[in-house]
């Protein structure tokens, strides 16, 4: 899943193409009352599908934000609702947009605790696939996680350090980090290793392969490894790297990025795959799923 998504986010947009917006913040209403029957009916289904299975594979802090949010599997959200609750907890928003938007558009969202969220649903056809972000990715993913004060305080950060990355030309290496944390990232909870990125949490098959199966590497988080470390944009990771707290993201968050862009100028990049000699490798994967694919496409 994700392909598409995962590639357009990694170019952006260009202004003025075919999706010109209306707002100079690309945000659109959401037109709640404008949703389908059979549009509540796939989120009833995809809901209904991930309650089951997080669980035990979700971090405590996701379950947790998830039971305070006015959310369930009757309809699809409504983003003032979610927004009066998530406002009064973390001074977060969630607004509406038709797709992926241009990255500066989409930091300047982020930076000022407004959470971008596609307002559209993916087809009943095409429950595991999404071109662009949709709302059951952006609000069932993410907003739960925005209820937790760190990571309202780490994605605002994140936001601001976007505007900068951007300037600087390094976007490639922060966007990194984004995808290792708030997209694809486990924690280490008492009783066990858990999820707490929203692309795992939204994805049926992505729950049960990041915390079950022996083919991913799960390697301790280290910022400037993430920030040399290319991702897969068209199937699962071939590694997850692990916080042992979520208040790691914290210390991240304030740590000075400049430097390190400047000091990994040219530095060797490493492969989705890659386990390095400096890793410290909490289960080394056996990459089966990833090697017999490349296997099937050599065929
Ligand atoms: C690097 C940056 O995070 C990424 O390119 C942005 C671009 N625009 C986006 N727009 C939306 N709606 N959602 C996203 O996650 C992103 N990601
Ligand atoms: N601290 C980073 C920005 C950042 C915040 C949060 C997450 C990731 C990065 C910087 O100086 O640019
Ligand atoms: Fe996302």
């Amino acid at each position: 899943m994700l392909q598409q998504l995962k590639e357009t986010a990694k170019h952006g947009l260009a202004a003025g193409d075919a999706h010109a917006p209306e707002r100079p913040d690309w945000t659109i209403d959401q037109g709640w009352a404008n949703y389908t029957q059979e549009e509540h009916g796939v989120w009833r289904t995809l809901f209904e599908r991930q309650s089951k299975l997080l669980p035990g594979r979700a971090c405590d802090e996701f379950i947790r934000g998830m039971q305070d949010l006015p959310i369930g599997p009757e309809q699809i959200p409504d983003f003032e609702q979610m927004s009066k609750v998530l406002k009064k907890r973390t001074g977060w928003e969630v607004v509406a947009v038709p797709g992926l938007v241009p990255d500066d558009v989409f930091f300047g969202h982020l930076a000022n605790r407004r959470f971008p969220a596609g307002q559209f649903i993916r087809k009943p056809h095409e429950l595991d696939y999404l071109e662009e972000p949709d709302v059951f990715h952006d609000v069932f993913g993410h907003v739960p996680m925005l209820m937790n004060p760190v990571i309202a305080d780490y994605i605002q950060a994140y936001g601001e350090g976007g505007l900068r990355a951007s300037r600087l030309g390094v976007l490639e290496k922060l966007a990194r980090v984004y995808w290792y944390t708030v997209e694809f990232g486990l924690v280490q909870q008492s009783d066990g290793l858990r999820i707490y990125g929203a692309g795992i949490a939204s994805s049926a098959s992505e729950t049960r392969f990041s915390v079950e199966s022996d083919s991913p590497n799960r390697v301790r988080f280290e910022l400037e490894r993430v920030m040399q470390t290319n991702y897969r944009i068209d199937d699962f990771q071939e590694t997850y790297f692990v916080l042992g707290h979520l208040d790691e993201l914290l210390e991240l968050a304030q740590i000075d990025f400049a430097p390190l862009y400047d000091r990994l100028k040219g530095a060797p990049e490493h492969d989705a795959g890659a386990v390095l000699a400096s890793d410290q490798v909490l289960t080394r994967g056996t990459l089966a799923y990833h090697d017999a694919k490349r296997e099937k496409a050599l065929a």
